[in-house]
């Protein structure tokens, strides 16, 4: 039956390359394929897609080892993989991170990823996030504290706008005050890009996809463990935090006095109809897969917003306006929800911002059935298809200019001729960002904690304009060399 099994695989593997040898792309080796082409420094990475990209794109075929991708990026191929019942399974590469990152939604397929989907999606409505404005406020005024002490020296952004975010998406799913000073925290933080690395070394290395396989790396399987290790347990203590509380509360209930306001996203999942279908270990998952996806890619996400900030000092200055428009002589009053639709520059701005660094450039789906392609292709069965979104999103046919960096694209006026499909940073179909509403809110709110507060600017070295800025990958893009920046209280 092993025999058999093998037989049946190989021949899966040579329709594949069969299937895709008409398509665009560098010329593979036999068995490992077109690895060699990422053999270079892991930064070097996304520099490397781009080139391969603008060489044979706008479909572009890849074989890593036993695997091969078919890479896309027009608006009309995107919205066929992205809105089909038939491709939501996600490639299979992303089981490698099951163990860094949880069992959750961003993983899982098939009925259980239904079932999870259903179950969590309830718990972000708008009238839950409504609530989350109060604690974004205080989290980016903190934040601005934290800055504002460093006023005077040159420094790396890109840390503190982890700790930002995971504080703000902690506190959010536990309801509970979190304790900035914790030493596991900042553990937490640094591991979710190194877990990430080790994820992309993977895919470019596909043989080391199995953990066991990757057991016999010996230069970087013990970082790896230890990484497994801070990630599972710094989210174990968040839910035992969370049982406490809960036991706490029903406490205070017994005693009649006044029940604690519920506001978190757990309390939601925990005591919603549709929360009841997952068992408390899947629970767990979730939580694990939330709180890293979320930090992640928020910290990337605000990283690139104060950056963009410092280099471009006219958009930093129209920001500024905007808020002192809406929050008048009391630069201390907390934005509130009611505030979100009045931030209309800040939010063309912070849309423009992911377009022009695509926090999350890349993402897989795998391949049931064969799958016509609108541009003509047939992605044959077994193939992953990867979406790769910075060629989409500076693509001069539906981003004029695209090297430019300009919110205004964002008005209305100027979206309305644009593919639904030509902007995505969140994805978008049955399997987008459960997030989305969250993160744009989260980066409205810290923008108006930071900006009529502090200056940003970068040092002198610095890049002069953001087409100087050198980007790298694993699973969300960051800044080469890091985001240094200078700040100045205003
Ligand atoms: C600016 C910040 C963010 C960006 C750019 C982003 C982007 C994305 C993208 C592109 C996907 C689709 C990935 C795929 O199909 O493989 C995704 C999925 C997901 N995101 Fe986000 N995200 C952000 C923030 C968040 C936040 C704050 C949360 C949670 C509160 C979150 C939770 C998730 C989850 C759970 C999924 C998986 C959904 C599923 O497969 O059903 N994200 N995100």
């Amino acid at each position: 039956a092993g025999l058999r099994r093998l037989y049946l695989a190989v021949s899966e593997i040579r329709r594949v390359r069969f299937m895709t040898a008409d398509m665009p792309g560098p010329t593979p080796y036999p068995l490992i394929g077109n690895v060699l082409e990422f053999a270079g420094p892991p930064d070097d990475i996304y520099d490397t897609v781009q080139r391969l990209f603008s060489d044979y794109g706008p479909v572009m075929r890849l074989h890593l080892g036993h695997l091969t991708f078919v890479a896309i990026s027009e608006p009309d191929d995107v919205e066929a993989i992205v809105t089909s019942a038939k491709t939501t399974d996600k490639s299979s590469v992303y089981s490698s991170l099951e163990p860094l990152m949880g069992a959750g939604l961003a993983i899982l397929g098939g009925e259980t990823w239904r079932r999870h989907r259903k179950a969590i999606t309830p718990s972000l409505h708008l009238d839950i996030l409504r609530d989350f404005v109060g604690i974004f406020h205080k989290r980016g005024i903190a934040f601005a504290n934290q800055l504002a002490a460093l006023e005077g020296t040159v420094f790396d952004v890109t840390p503190l706008s982890g700790s930002c975010a995971n504080n703000t998406i902690c506190e959010t799913v536990m309801s509970s005050d979190v304790d900035e000073e914790d030493p596991e925290r900042t553990t937490f933080v640094d591991a979710i890009p190194k877990a990430l690395d080790h994820f992309m070394y993977r895919v470019w290395h596909p043989w080391f996809l199995s953990e066991w396989a990757y057991s016999f790396m010996r230069s970087q399987f013990p970082e790896y463990l230890e990484v497994k290790r801070v990630l599972t347990a710094f989210t174990q203590q968040i839910i035992r935090d969370k049982r406490l509380l809960l036991r706490n509360n029903n406490n205070i209930n017994a005693n009649n006095k006044a029940p604690k306001k519920r506001q978190a996203f757990l309390d939601h999942v925990l005591t919603s109809e549709e929360g009841a279908a997952l068992s408390d270990d899947e629970l767990a998952e979730e939580v694990k897969t939330i709180v890293t996806i979320a930090s992640g890619s928020s910290m990337d996400a605000l990283t690139f917003l104060i950056y963009t900030l410092a280099i471009r000092q006219d958009v930093q200055e129209r920001v500024r306006q905007e808020l002192d428009d809406i929050l008048g002589e009391d630069v201390d009053r907390p934005l509130e929800f009611s505030d979100m639709a009045h931030l209309q520059y800040t939010e063309r701005f912070i849309k423009e911002v992911l377009r022009y660094f695509t926090v999350v450039p890349v993402f897989a789906r795998h391949m049931a059935e064969d799958f016509k392609l609108p541009s003509g292709y047939v992605v044959p069965r077994g193939c992953q298809v990867a979406i790769w979104l910075p060629y989409t999103h500076r693509n001069a046919k539906y981003f004029p200019d695209p090297d430019n960096f300009d919110p205004d694209r964002f008005l209305p006026e100027n979206c309305r001729q644009r593919h639904p499909f030509a902007y995505m940073p969140f994805s978008a179909g049955p399997r987008n960002c459960i997030g989305q509403r969250y993160a744009i809110m989260f980066l409205k709110t810290v923008t108006a904690a930071l900006v009529p507060r502090l200056k940003f600017r970068v040092p002198a070295d610095g890049p002069k304009h953001l087409g100087d800025v050198r980007l790298k990958m694993n699973l969300t893009v960051s800044v080469r060399g890091g985001a240094n920046i200078e700040v100045c209280r205003r």
